[in-house]
């Protein structure tokens, strides 16, 4: 008996060995290549790195990259990081150099359109669905691409300038009663509602009606919108802890679908007697009728793939321009210099006539003439990037990235996280002015087409900036194929709005005045706010929830005069 004792425990303790020995390597020696400032444990590697980070924010609301810019900072600016989140996903490379993420997004021998996709995309499925662009790889990728790039080309998108004044006219009427009512509105439903009423009208000709907030929208709008909801209220905890959360999701994934499907069919007949009939119409190019493009029967196949781009669309090019003019609004409100500037550019390029129809009369020569304006989108998509990207370097790939001190470095089995937030903000490329706004550094350069020959440097006075330092929509063959559309709305949204309406910010981030009631300006001649706005992961879900149908939020209020 008593050999059997000894023997099982033997047994056990050459177990334990062996599993201690396994987990050891695991842990330590897999990735011991790629650099690490943050020792992990052999447990739980650097998930409490990260916990502890996020734990010692300001405010639990704050988007995870304070947490890595508190960590990149700790660890002394390295261009890459590794942070081990094994058990709960792949380990992280925090990517926090132009240079790396350049190797990255652009074409190489390894892989021909750039590094794959993260799965951490699949979070996603449920709302822009499984054929998506966004996730597609290898050939189905560079089809969609191909298919979908004639919707974008620059001459193409001038011909929008009337869809696009339109829905802008709703806004400024809702600005116009605003002023005159003296109420007070929080600017991210104003704003969502009108990018998602753009990108309706782009994408497959439908009026979605967002910014009706009597009726509350096109069906698309309501549903996608409490789809969205579902992803703001998700924890960062393991999914069994969302199941509820899950289920709802789930829910309104299938009635979205369903609603984006009827809107397909009902316009397939419309779009294949406008394609048939060779009318030179701009719907002609929308991203619906360039996916029905082959198509003659519409199959449940075809109908799937056109609703996947249709939601994976509307999902990329609303909430991401929403912010942008969001933050600009805000920030110009603070910035009495940057905003007299840019009055002046439109004083010069509209003088009394209405932008309106000078956009409508000369759309391009007008676009190219609001450089300033240009300047100043280029400079907040720098500061507040809307976006990012995570690529997987699958395993056994052998793919390297390259650092400064001339090392490379094998990258396999990472999830490559480009941190746009530490990238753009980086001192040594934007000098002492980093985390300031100044539009004037973009003079020389205000094109926010990702051109990835020609150039390299955009050069002031005292700076020369690589131009893969600046990347909000990313570089190479996946870069955002919907940016040049962004900066065509910001702007014309800009010239419509920024000489009728003065914006106030109350709540956080509001001016701080002196006794006289004068704002109180700092050094650099920007009025002093009571905090800093920062960014966050997602709106909670109640602001979605309460907001669905209403403009007002109960957090943050806006004044337009
Ligand atoms: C300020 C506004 C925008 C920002 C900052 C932005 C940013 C980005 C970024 C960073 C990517 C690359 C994602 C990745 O590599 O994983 C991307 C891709 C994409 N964006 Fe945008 N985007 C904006 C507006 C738009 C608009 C208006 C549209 C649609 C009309 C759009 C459609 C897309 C699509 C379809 C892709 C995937 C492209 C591909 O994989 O080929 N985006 N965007």
């Amino acid at each position: 008996m008593m050999t059997l004792t000894y023997s099982i425990s033997a047994l056990l303790l050459a177990f334990a060995w062996l599993a201690y020995g396994w987990l050891y390597n695991w842990r330590f020696r897999t990735y011991k290549h790629i650099p690490s400032y943050y020792p992990p444990s052999l447990f739980m590697g650097n998930l409490a790195t990260i916990g502890t980070a996020v734990a010692q924010l300001k405010d639990p609301r704050r988007h995870t990259d304070y947490a890595f810019e508190k960590l990149w900072k700790d660890a002394g600016y390295p261009q890459i990081t590794l942070l081990d989140l094994r058990p709960l996903n792949p380990p992280l490379l925090l990517v926090a150099s132009h240079e790396v993420a350049e190797q990255i997004s652009k074409a190489s021998k390894e892989h021909t359109w750039s590094v794959t996709k993260s799965p951490t995309m699949g979070a996603l499925l449920d709302m822009i669905g499984k054929k998506s662009i966004l996730v597609a790889e290898g050939d189905t990728w560079r089809a969609l691409r191909r298919r979908f790039n004639a919707g974008f080309a620059p001459q193409h998108l001038m011909t929008l300038m009337p869809v696009i004044l339109q829905k802008v006219d709703r806004f400024v009427a809702k600005l116009d009663a605003l002023a005159i009512s003296g109420a007070e509105a929080e600017m991210e439903p104003l704003c969502t509602n009108l990018t998602f009423d753009i990108i309706g009208d782009v994408i497959c000709n439908l009026d979605l009606k967002a910014q009706d907030t009597d009726s509350g929208g096109h069906e698309v709008v309501y549903f996608f919108k409490r789809l969205l909801a579902t992803y703001a209220g998700q924890s960062r905890l393991p999914s069994l802890t969302n199941l509820m959360l899950r289920i709802r999701r789930r829910y309104y994934a299938t009635k979205a679908d369903a609603s984006i499907k009827k809107c397909i069919k009902n316009s397939f007949a419309d779009v294949k007697i406008a394609q048939e009939t060779g009318v030179k119409d701009s719907r002609n190019r929308s991203v619906l009728s360039l996916a029905l493009k082959d198509t003659n029967d519409l199959t449940s196949e075809d109908l799937q793939i056109a609703a996947d781009q249709v939601k994976s669309f509307f999902f990329a090019g609303h909430d991401t321009t929403s912010i942008l003019l969001q933050r600009l609004f805000h920030e110009l409100s603070c910035n009495p210099k940057c905003l007299e500037a840019l009055r002046a550019e439109h004083d010069a390029v509209f003088g009394e006539e209405d932008p309106r129809s000078v956009l409508l009369s000369e759309p391009e020569h007008t676009m190219k003439q609001l450089t300033y304006t240009s300047a100043c989108i280029k400079e907040a998509l720098r500061l507040w990037p809307p976006a990012g990207t995570a690529r997987l370097s699958v395993p056994e790939k052998g793919f390297k990235v390259r650092l400064e001190d001339g090392s490379e470095v094998c990258v396999d089995g990472t999830i490559l996280y480009h941190n746009h937030f530490l990238i753009q903000r980086d001192p040594r490329v934007y000098g002492d002015t980093a985390c300031k706004f100044v539009p004037e550094r973009w003079l020389g350069n205000t094109s926010t087409a990702a051109a990835d020959e020609g150039e390299h440097c955009v050069e002031t006075d005292d700076q020369k900036i690589p131009i893969s330092a600046w990347r909000p929509f990313e570089r190479g063959p996946r870069n955002c194929i919907g940016q040049e559309l962004a900066n065509l709305e910001a702007r014309v949204i800009l010239a419509c709005v920024i000489r009728k309406f003065d914006f106030i910010k109350l709540g956080a981030g509001a001016v701080l005045n002196d006794e006289k009631g004068q704002p109180i300006v700092d050094e650099g001649g920007r009025y002093k706010t009571n905090g800093e706005l920062f960014s966050v992961s997602a709106l909670s879900e109640d602001h979605y929830r309460d907001n669905a149908d209403s403009d007002i939020d109960p957090c943050h209020y806006c004044k337009a005069l």
